[in-house]
């Protein structure tokens, strides 16, 4: 059977006394977008350089193309996205890039590449002139540019302009059209949720969350609301159908569980109609991955 594109076991990585990594178990499948998601610090650059072989373990297994991150082997096979470009100052980014697709037997071609991300008009441009955002395209065409297997992508659309982050996705999209691996860390809900089969969330170090991002959303539908904040949800509640649960999270802002039907958005428009509230922005969705992500790792700040 073909080995996972990623299969991490107990891993744990230390930086002096503080643990990074804490015991994480994860796997990503092959021709698949696994996002990973965690709060600042939670361990997730950490654990992707081990994965890429620019750092190493101090505890449990990891495997990438079921080969050792170092395993020379890799370099042809697996895509990296550097965040600090690695790319002389003075090269023109076409240069750059087709520099970058000799070292493949069967590169994609750099021109189209260039187009994809928005970068043509730039090809001559010296790296150290382009903007961070272009930089950051010029960074990621170079992560793919030699088909590789496997992409690791470090929160590849970070700062990014709308056009661009839509043209990123665009690219991932291909990739997994073309049946190539992707892992990738983001701060971006959305963006997890518009690209990625599976979606890890880790906190503190270790995996709290692992499922496509329906699965973790759940079928359920909620009721939303703002109103002015400390509304009685007891009474509110009392009013409810039996099995509802009502919540305040932030403050004026109210989240109505259980069978959401006719029946209860009568209840609560009637209840809020009594009590003089008016409910804005009323509407019935169901849970985002920013919801599941918040109430796994809290609201404090890291
Ligand atoms: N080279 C290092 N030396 C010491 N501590 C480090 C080093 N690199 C990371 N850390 C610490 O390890 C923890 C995990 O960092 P890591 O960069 O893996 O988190 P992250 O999930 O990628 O965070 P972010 O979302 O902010 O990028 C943090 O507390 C960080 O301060």
């Amino acid at each position: 059977m073909e080995s996972p594109a990623v299969e991490i076991a107990g891993l744990v990585k230390r930086y002096g006394r503080a643990t990074a990594v804490d015991g994480l178990t994860l796997t990503a499948r092959r021709g698949a977008v696994t996002a990973i998601l965690g709060p600042n610090g939670a361990g997730k650059t950490s654990t992707i350089e081990i994965c890429e072989g620019f750092r190493r373990a101090d505890g449990g297994t990891v495997r990438v193309l079921g080969l050792d991150p170092a395993s020379r082997e890799l370099r042809a096979r697996v895509g990296v996205m550097l965040q600090s470009g690695g790319v002389p100052p003075a090269m023109p980014a076409r240069e750059w890039l087709r520099l970058v697709s000799r070292f493949s037997a069967r590169p994609l071609d750099p021109e189209a590449l260039l187009g994809l991300l928005g970068l043509a008009e730039h090809g001559r441009t010296p790296y150290r002139r382009l903007s961070g955002g272009q930089q950051q395209r010029l960074s990621l065409a170079a992560a793919v540019v030699g088909r590789p297997e496997l992409v690791f992508l470090d929160e590849p659309t970070a700062g990014l302009d709308p056009q661009a982050r839509h043209a990123c996705w665009d690219l991932v999209r291909e990739l997994r059209t073309a049946g190539v691996s992707v892992v990738l860390t983001t701060h971006y809900m959305d963006e997890a949720e518009r690209l990625a089969d599976q979606v890890v969330i880790i906190d503190h170090g270790r995996a709290v969350a692992d499922g496509s991002p329906a699965s973790l959303t759940g079928a359920e539908r909620q009721l939303r609301f703002r109103a002015r904040p400390g509304l009685d949800l007891d009474e509110l509640l009392a009013a409810l159908p039996a099995g509802s649960a009502a919540k305040e999270s932030p403050a004026g802002h109210y989240i109505i569980e259980g069978q959401v039907g006719p029946e209860l958005l009568a209840t609560v428009t009637a209840w809020c109609a009594a009590e003089g509230v008016t409910a804005d922005d009323l509407s019935i969705e169901r849970r985002t991955l920013e919801d599941v992500f918040l109430e796994l790792t809290g609201r404090e700040l890291r």
